[in-house]
């Protein structure tokens, strides 16, 4: 599957809620979508699943654009927090319309992720509480089996334990049934190793796409005596700087080489790599 997105802007009113975002999509992948509050992740979100239109720009499927495409929106599910309080209808229910409109739909493997969750299948959809709405929407998002699913924070209010069983279960599916998953998440440490690629918002814009791997060999603290920190940093991308007496922690977003390593190391520097919560964190910081 091919997701282009190509110089899209959306307004709310005069609010620019997403400014010529551009990036493209081609393989079967999990895709992480970090952002802070307001950065315009379900807003994109909501593009890409044909809920709403830019204000301006493209965005194709496979070479289409899925507005009003039948044949384009079949190949898309998006799952998010849905408002379910009038949903009288049971699990059984909702596995049969999911059995009639979407080709890929796997009953065995649903009724299989129902009982993981432990799902009351009696019980009408809008007496569940919200983690077990959100298991919910795990369960289709995961059996319909489109080739472009859409996760929207959808793990909200679920238990560490149902969070857990939803990320093993991605990425058993993924090894099965290799298909484009986006998930937009706050909880970025703890999903971090899902992803094979991070696309990064910030304040409507894209701050970076880039492979997982590549995107954290690119950050690193470095520690030591003030001085010899501020040498050895200074023709580097800085992103945070934290000083303590003489000692000085510089956080770098820039590959480093072996020499670069071991030159730090014989100037007496410890280098630590970054994990992709401080990175996110130092990125997206607004300036004081
Ligand atoms: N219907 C709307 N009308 C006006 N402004 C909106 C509307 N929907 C979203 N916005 C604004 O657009 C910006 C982006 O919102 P969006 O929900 O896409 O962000 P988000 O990254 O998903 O945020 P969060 O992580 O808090 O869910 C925010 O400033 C929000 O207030």
């Amino acid at each position: 599957m091919n997701i282009s997105v190509e110089h899209i802007n959306l307004n709310y009113g005069n609010f620019n809620a997403l400014q010529d975002v551009t990036f493209e999509i081609n393989s079967p992948k999990i895709y992480g979508l970090l952002g802070r509050n307001g950065a315009g992740k379900t807003s994109l979100l909501s593009i890409l699943a044909s809920y709403r239109q830019p204000s301006s720009g493209s965005i194709t499927i496979n070479g289409e654009s899925p507005f009003e495409n039948a044949k384009v929106m079949q190949q898309v599910a998006f799952l998010y927090k849905k408002d379910y309080k009038e949903e009288t209808d049971t699990i059984k229910g909702m596995l049969q319309d999911a059995e009639r409109y979407r080709p890929n739909f796997d009953k065995e493997y649903a009724e299989y992720l129902v009982k993981k969750f432990k799902l009351d299948t009696k019980k009408p959809i809008k007496k569940f509480s919200t983690g077990m709405q959100s298991a919910l929407n795990v369960v289709l998002g995961l059996s319909i089996r489109t080739p472009i699913t859409i996760f929207d924070e959808v793990y909200l209010g679920m238990d560490a334990p149902s969070r857990d069983i939803f990320y093993k279960e991605l990425l058993a599916e993924q090894e099965r049934h290799p298909r484009t998953i986006i998930l937009s998440t706050h909880l970025v440490s703890e999903m971090e190793y899902l992803f094979d690629e991070v696309i990064m918002l910030d304040q409507g814009k894209v701050l970076l796409h880039e492979d997982y791997d590549s995107l954290i060999n690119k950050g690193f603290k470095i520690t030591g005596n003030s001085e010899i920190v501020d040498n050895f940093v200074q023709s580097k991308k800085q992103i945070n700087m934290e000083q303590l007496g003489s000692t000085k922690a510089v956080t770098i977003y820039e590959k480093l080489n072996e020499k670069d390593i071991q030159a730090a190391r014989q100037l007496g520097l410890d280098i630590a790599p970054l994990t992709l919560h401080e990175l996110f964190v130092h990125l997206t910081k607004e300036e004081d």
